[in-house]
């Protein structure tokens, strides 16, 4: 059985390293598993072992639908003092406009900017973008402090995301910060609600699913309540993602880089954040103290998120034009008999990985005196022991999926019955 934790961080179960569809299902059980380049953990080191720190290169990939504003997004980012060195590698179809998209890019000095133009990142140039990692990483490792990838408007993320964890050369040396997903708020809905061809994805659809953050731009163009109604909608499909109006990508940075959306020790604020109810959505400043406030918030959301779910998904599937992507969340008290879940999500994803998008958890096991914690794309997931449950903490299980066809009731049937008795 492929292991999902380790003493190692990053603790990841890649499936193209462990051949999880032919070997059997991911296991959450403490394994050792040396998946990493930047792990140093000490043989014999056991499940309760410190988590080594994570010195690969962040990258954050900046998708959404064709004119959104990833272009002015980019811009915005290379032209604001933050301080660090990025580099960028921008996706474009075909000819490029460079002097018109980067003129920014080169006026401040981008550490370094590659561009990837004979097709889509998401499916013919995948390998492409590899080898621009890697000579990246040879030839200027120590020189930049951030990558950012400006992917096409038609762009499937999952492919993208997943050549972070099942390419070597780039796992290696190079972390998955965030996938940041800009949403035009006069043109999304008619995207997000296309009803495609059975079999074909819709990559408006994709692209907020796979989201760490979203960015609602263009909110000059619209009005209060179309927004709103965007939100909503946006909401239907991911939970789990921040959200943030702008106007020509303006956010601020720290929104967009070093987000740690694929961090386990920054799983908390995931699986805390997303029980968000749309009413708060609807002002400007709740998103600004959501946004600085990521941690502060754990329990008050914790008891109306169950609520919310319910409702939302009941929602979501009422809507005759809803592809099915859409989010569960499940919190509930008590200690998880690992092994249990263990087999559960091990089968859950055997079956069931091509559905399930992502997937962010927090588990109170039996018997370990920390908090589990664990995230996964599809059937790559990592999972690890973080920080110690306080005395008086309740001792708390979330799991918050997104995907396609979800079965809310049945997900939180197989999820209650890992408890101990
Ligand atoms: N009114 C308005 N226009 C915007 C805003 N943000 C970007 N734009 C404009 O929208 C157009 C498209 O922006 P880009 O940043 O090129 O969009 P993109 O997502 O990179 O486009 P593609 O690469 O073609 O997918 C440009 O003319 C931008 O100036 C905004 O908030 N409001």
């Amino acid at each position: 059985m492929a292991a999902l934790c380790s003493a190692a961080s990053p603790a990841v179960a890649r499936a193209a390293a462990l051949g999880l569809s032919a070997r059997g299902p991911a296991s959450l059980l403490p394994r050792r598993f040396a998946a990493s380049a930047a792990s140093t953990t000490e043989e014999g080191a056991d499940v309760d072992t410190v988590i080594p720190p994570d010195n690969r290169i962040p990258a954050t990939i900046i998708t959404g639908f064709l004119g959104s504003g990833k272009t002015t997004l980019l811009n915005h980012i290379l032209t604001s003092h933050h301080g660090k060195r990025i580099a960028v590698i921008e996706n474009e179809y075909g000819e490029v406009d460079i002097d018109g998209s980067l003129v920014a890019a080169q006026t401040a000095g981008a550490e370094d900017i590659m561009m990837l133009n004979n097709g889509c990142l998401c499916c013919t140039v995948r390998g492409d973008l590899v080898r621009m990692i890697s000579e990246l990483v040879d030839k200027k490792k120590g020189k930049f402090d951030h990558l950012v990838i400006e992917t096409t408007g038609l762009a499937n993320p999952a492919p993208i995301i997943q050549t972070f964890y099942a390419e070597d050369t780039v796992f290696n040396d190079v972390k998955l910060d965030g996938v940041v997903t800009l949403v035009d708020s006069k043109h999304a809905r008619l995207h997000l609600d296309e009803v495609k061809p059975k079999g074909i994805v819709n990559e408006a659809v994709q692209q907020i699913a796979y989201a760490d953050r979203i960015i609602i731009n263009k909110t000059d163009l619209v009005s209060e309540p179309e927004v709103s109604s965007l939100v909503e909608r946006i909401r239907s499909i991911n939970r789990m993602a921040n959200l943030k109006r702008a106007q020509y990508g303006k956010v601020d940075l720290d929104y967009v880089l070093g987000i740690g959306g694929f961090d386990l020790e920054r799983i908390e604020s995931a699986v805390t954040e997303e029980p968000h109810d749309e009413h708060e959505h609807e002002h400007e400043h709740k998103h600004e103290h959501e946004h600085h406030h990521d941690h502060a918030h754990d329990h008050d959301h914790d008891h109306h998120h169950h609520d919310h779910d319910h409702k939302h998904d009941h929602h979501a599937h009422d809507h005759t034009h809803d592809p099915g992507v859409s989010s569960v969340s499940i919190v509930c008290e008590g200690e998880m008999d690992l092994e249990k879940a263990d087999m559960w999500l091990g089968n859950l994803l055997l079956e069931r990985s091509d559905d399930i998008y992502r997937m962010k958890g927090l588990l109170s096991v039996s018997g370990m005196p920390q908090r589990f914690v664990f995230q996964g794309v599809h059937d790559i997931f990592e999972g690890s022991p973080d920080r110690m449950w306080e005395p008086n903490e309740p001792r708390i299980n979330k799991i918050v999926f997104i995907g396609r066809n979800l079965n809310r009731e049945e997900l939180e049937t197989g999820f209650k019955d890992c408890l101990l008795k």
